[in-house]
């Protein structure tokens, strides 16, 4: 096989030392230069290491991710800005007595890497493979899991009082980017946590970045850390500089020692965190080991709660990823040699038709405004904040104040839509429900990536939407059975007068044509596909031209189905749906959505409450069951979200067996 060349000024900072597997992998299959990373048999053998080596390490480990992610898709830039740190975290503290916290935890490769799993490391994503996420299931090392962010200050400070109510003596370090650290509960965290005054070191991962540059006053702040000269003096740098001055210095020392408070906000950098009752030290490198070495140590001798400030660069040493950090955040497989990526089908996703649609309409009515909780480029919203900067607003990681917000401008006339993913809402529930339904105000909610989502897992599928929105009063909630409808869903809800939410998935549509002019759908009406006599398929959005297929190959062995696009999970269109099962006598639901208290369920409940409880019902969807990661189409096929698997329950059901008549 002919080498393919590596173009080496994509790996920035690293000259010609690469010369592993990226070099070789493609070319010779199974030829793996000897390195250091082989001999890493658990973390304790950084002990032996030199920094040298740990810098040799170090680019070992950037190879080894950017190939596996070039193949695998992943969270490349995150994970190429924290290897040091995480070699330095690794050589500090000993794994798994102590406990690391892995805020978010996309960034958690290095860790998989040197904690026993870099044999499977090829697997990383795959269904059956590792886990992009820590996953206590899969490692000791593992201390926590987690995939939605702000958590890890809280699980350590659980950690924390657990240990001292034991008598032991182990260390807990929650690792939280940025990004994570706008999340309300980091605050609330920090808070007790100053509170409390146990043991615990967090370690502040600051890129400038959430997945698009990170927003708010403490990105500022932040940034005043790093950037102001007058931050980067310590307490003691400035005494001795004020003692050299007599009589003046010390004449300002002792008025410092009076107006201690307003004049310590000047000159001590990390103010915030000492004053919530945190050492705070740093700013420091995190690209260079010994420093980080050197202040983690220091870290580990203080008593009470410390918080380390390290400065990184996502996408650190790779061109691409460092130029576009939100492109790189979360990668589909690319080209190693200029980043780019597999060119997909031109077929819009849905989350570009929602971006789309919202333009059209915020031309035409300009009491629109568009609310992201950190996530502008995931959910469409990029161009809207391009043409209407002053109705678009990014919140930052605060789903909860996301939701409480629009409440707030749809109660002064706006007609807010607060596009989040269905997975991240789940963290704003009594905000739904006390500030918006309540009040039953026009908030629009956009959820994307509702059902499987693929590789990223449990922690992001989007199963729960139509249970925990059901119950809620007041809230519409409608369900995309292709790009199109989705059109005409987003202006149906922009003219409902109360809360309404419409969920469709990850991922390209169907391709099907866009109505110029959306049509706007009545409240509660189903459509009715096909008419078939002996049962009836009702489907909730995705799961529509499944059904619809299924009838096809039916209607070929002579089964006639009738075929329903609920459109309406809440409220149901009952007349219809009672019309058709009281006809067929026989009815399956079917949904990208948990089993309890979902789309079946509903249907359920309402032929219990219509006294056609005789009818028989049967429920295709997602078990009581965490799913694990994979592709899509595989988590589909396990799960039976299939033609093949709905076309063998309906002759089970009608008991006709494949290929007999009836
Ligand atoms: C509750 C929640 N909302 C949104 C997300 C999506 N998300 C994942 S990573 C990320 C940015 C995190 O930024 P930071 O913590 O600074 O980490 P970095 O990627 O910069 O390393 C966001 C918004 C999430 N995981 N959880
Ligand atoms: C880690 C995280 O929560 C996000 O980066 C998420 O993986 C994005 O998912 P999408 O790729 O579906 O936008
Ligand atoms: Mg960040």
């Amino acid at each position: 096989m002919t080498p393919v060349p590596i173009r080496r000024d994509f790996f920035t900072g690293y000259g010609c030392v690469f010369k592993t597997r990226c070099m070789y992998k493609e070319v010779m299959e199974g030829e793996i230069v000897a390195g250091i990373l082989q001999t890493i048999t658990s973390p304790r053998d950084l002990g032996n290491l030199s920094l040298r080596e740990m810098e040799q390490l170090a680019r070992e480990i950037r190879e080894e991710i950017i190939y596996t992610v070039s193949k695998n898709g992943g969270h490349l830039a995150s994970n190429l800005g924290v290897i040091e740190l995480t070699l330095a975290l690794h050589r500090v503290f000993s794994s798994p007595r102590d406990k690391l916290i892995w805020d978010v935890g996309h960034q958690c490769y290095t860790h998989k890497l040197l904690t026993q799993r870099r044999d499977q490391f090829h697997t990383l994503r795959q269904f059956g493979g590792i886990s992009g996420f820590p996953r206590p299931q899969e490692s000791e090392h593992d201390a926590f899991g987690t995939g939605h962010a702000s958590t890890s200050i809280s699980a350590g400070i659980g950690m924390a009082i657990a240990r001292d109510l034991d008598g032991e003596d182990y260390t807990v370090v929650p690792i939280i980017g940025d990004g994570a650290m706008t999340g309300g509960m980091a605050f609330e965290a920090l808070n007790h946590a100053g509170h409390l005054k146990k043991n615990l070191i967090i370690v502040l991962n600051d890129n400038e970045m959430s997945i698009s540059p990170n927003i708010g006053g403490l990105a500022c702040y932040f940034n005043r850390l790093r950037t102001d000269p007058m931050y980067y003096r310590s307490r003691d740098e400035i005494e001795q500089l004020l003692r050299k001055i007599p009589p003046i210095g010390n004449t300002i020392l002792k008025v410092m020692d009076r107006l201690k408070d307003s004049l310590k906000y000047l000159v001590v950098p990390g103010m915030l965190f000492e004053e919530l009752g945190f050492i705070y030290l740093g700013p420091v490198d995190g690209h260079d080991l010994k420093s980080l070495i050197y202040t983690l140590k220091q870290a580990k001798s203080v008593k009470g709660p410390v918080l380390v400030h390290v400065i990184t660069r996502k996408g650190k040493g790779y061109r691409p990823a460092e130029e576009d950090a939100d492109k790189f955040h979360g990668i589909t497989s690319f080209n190693v040699s200029d980043g780019k990526t597999t060119p997909s089908n031109n077929i819009l996703t849905y989350t570009e038709v929602l971006g789309k649609t919202l333009l059209e309409e915020a031309a035409k009515n300009n009491k629109i405004v568009a609310i992201t909780a950190a996530m502008s480029s995931g959910t469409g919203l990029k161009e809207f904040s391009v043409q209407y900067p002053d109705r678009f607003f990014d919140v930052g990681i605060a789903e909860q104040h996301a939701v409480t917000m629009a409440a707030g401008m749809a109660r002064r006339g706006y007609k807010p839509v607060v596009a989040i993913y269905s997975t991240f809402l789940q963290r704003a529930y009594d905000q739904i429900l006390h500030d918006v339904c309540l009040q039953n105000l026009p908030v629009v909610f956009a959820i994307d990536r509702a059902g499987l989502v693929g590789d990223d897992g449990p922690t992001h599928h989007g199963l729960f939407d139509y249970a925990y929105l059901r119950p809620i009063p007041n809230m519409t909630i409608m369900a995309a059975k292709d790009e199109d409808e989705l059109r005409s869903m987003f202006k149906t809800a922009l003219q409902h007068q109360g809360p309404c939410a419409i969920r469709y998935p990850r991922g390209a549509g169907i391709g099907v044509p866009l109505h110029k002019e959306p049509p706007v759908i009545p409240i509660g009406k189903a459509e009715v596909l096909r008419e078939g006599q002996d049962i009836v398929l009702i489907a909730a959005g995705n799961c529509t031209y499944l059904a619809e297929r299924a009838a096809q190959n039916l209607a070929s062995l002579e089964v006639r189905a009738t075929v329903i696009n609920a459109r309406f999970i809440k409220p149901l269109d009952a007349e219809c749906i009672l019309h058709y099962c009281t006809w067929t006598g026989k009815v399956i639901t079917v949904e990208e959505h948990v089993l309890g208290g979902g789309f079946g369920s509903a249907v359920l409940e309402l032929l219990n409450e219509s006294n056609a409880g005789s009818i028989k019902l049967e429920r295709i969807g997602i078990p009581d069951c965490f799913v694990e990661h994979g592709h899509s189409e595989k988590l589909r096929t396990k799960y039976g979200l299939t033609v093949d698997y709905l076309v063998s329950r309906t002759l089970n059901m009608l008991g006709v067996r494949k290929g007999r008549s009836k």
